[in-house]
């Protein structure tokens, strides 16, 4: 007889690279060491110092997905991830926590030395390079620009310097990315953070052994803030 399902380790769901070595300072706060690093080493299933949490390593984008569908209870996703992944599938995540880690901003940037303001103003259709795409949509809509959207999965920067596109919408942190290929942001569009998503379903039925968690990363995060 396979074992009940509250018999299973609760399952958190991150991504490898910075939102993974960001989330090892929460676990620590709450009392739980990982041994093996995913960069690393080639296993997707880690166990932890906890016999009843294991982390699975999955793509940024897809974190979402595992814990919509409950393959993981819980997991750590970046607000422009979850936002394009919300706007197509509104049900089954509850994000309880702004967890205040791998944080830049979602802007807009053209090569340097393009008119970009008269370029809006001009009511002709911009062409803009971006993997995400319905941020964008929302933002050109509101502003009343007409775009044409180049759906991307990386690289954004190339896209204005070959003549893809005529902007980018793409994350900003430190600035040096444009700066090396001779562009600049030209307009903000939002701050992005990561944030504890949850499984609706496991909030509900494993919630003895999550919510201390849910509690220790919020407690962990405040202190970021
Ligand atoms: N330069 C940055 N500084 C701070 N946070 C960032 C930066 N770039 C991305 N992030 C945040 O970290 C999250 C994960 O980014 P990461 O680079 O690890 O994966 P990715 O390369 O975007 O995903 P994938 O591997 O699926 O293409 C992003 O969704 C975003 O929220
Ligand atoms: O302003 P900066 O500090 O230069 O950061 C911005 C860069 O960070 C992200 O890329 P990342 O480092 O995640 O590379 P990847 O998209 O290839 O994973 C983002 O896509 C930008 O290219």
């Amino acid at each position: 007889m396979s074992p009940a399902r509250n018999d299973k380790p609760l399952t958190l769901a991150l991504s490898k690279g910075r939102i993974f070595d960001e989330t090892l300072p929460l676990l620590a706060a709450a009392g739980v060491q990982v041994a093996e690093d995913p960069s690393a080493s080639r296993k997707l299933i880690l166990p932890t110092s906890d016999p009843g949490l294991q982390i699975i390593i999955v793509r940024a984008t897809d974190v979402p997905t595992y814990v919509q569908y409950g393959a993981a209870d819980f997991g750590i996703a970046g607000k422009d991830v979850l936002d394009e992944h919300v706007a197509a599938n509104p049900d089954g995540i509850y994000q309880p926590i702004d967890l205040n880690i791998a944080r830049c901003r979602l802007a807009v940037a053209v090569r340097k030395g393009f008119d970009y303001q008269s370029a809006v103003q001009q009511g002709s259709r911009l062409r803009v390079a971006t993997k995400y795409v319905q941020a964008t949509r929302e933002h050109f809509a509101a502003k009343g620009v007409h775009i044409d959207v180049i759906k991307l999965y990386g690289s954004m920067e190339l896209a204005p310097l070959v003549g893809l596109a005529d902007a980018i919408v793409d994350l900003v942190s430190t600035g040096n990315t444009l700066k090396a290929n001779n562009l600049e942001a030209v307009e903000d569009i939002a701050p992005i953070s990561s944030r504890l998503i949850v499984n609706q379903a496991s909030l509900k039925t494993r919630s003895a052994r999550l919510q201390p968690l849910i509690d220790a990363f919020a407690r962990a995060s405040a202190a970021k803030a």
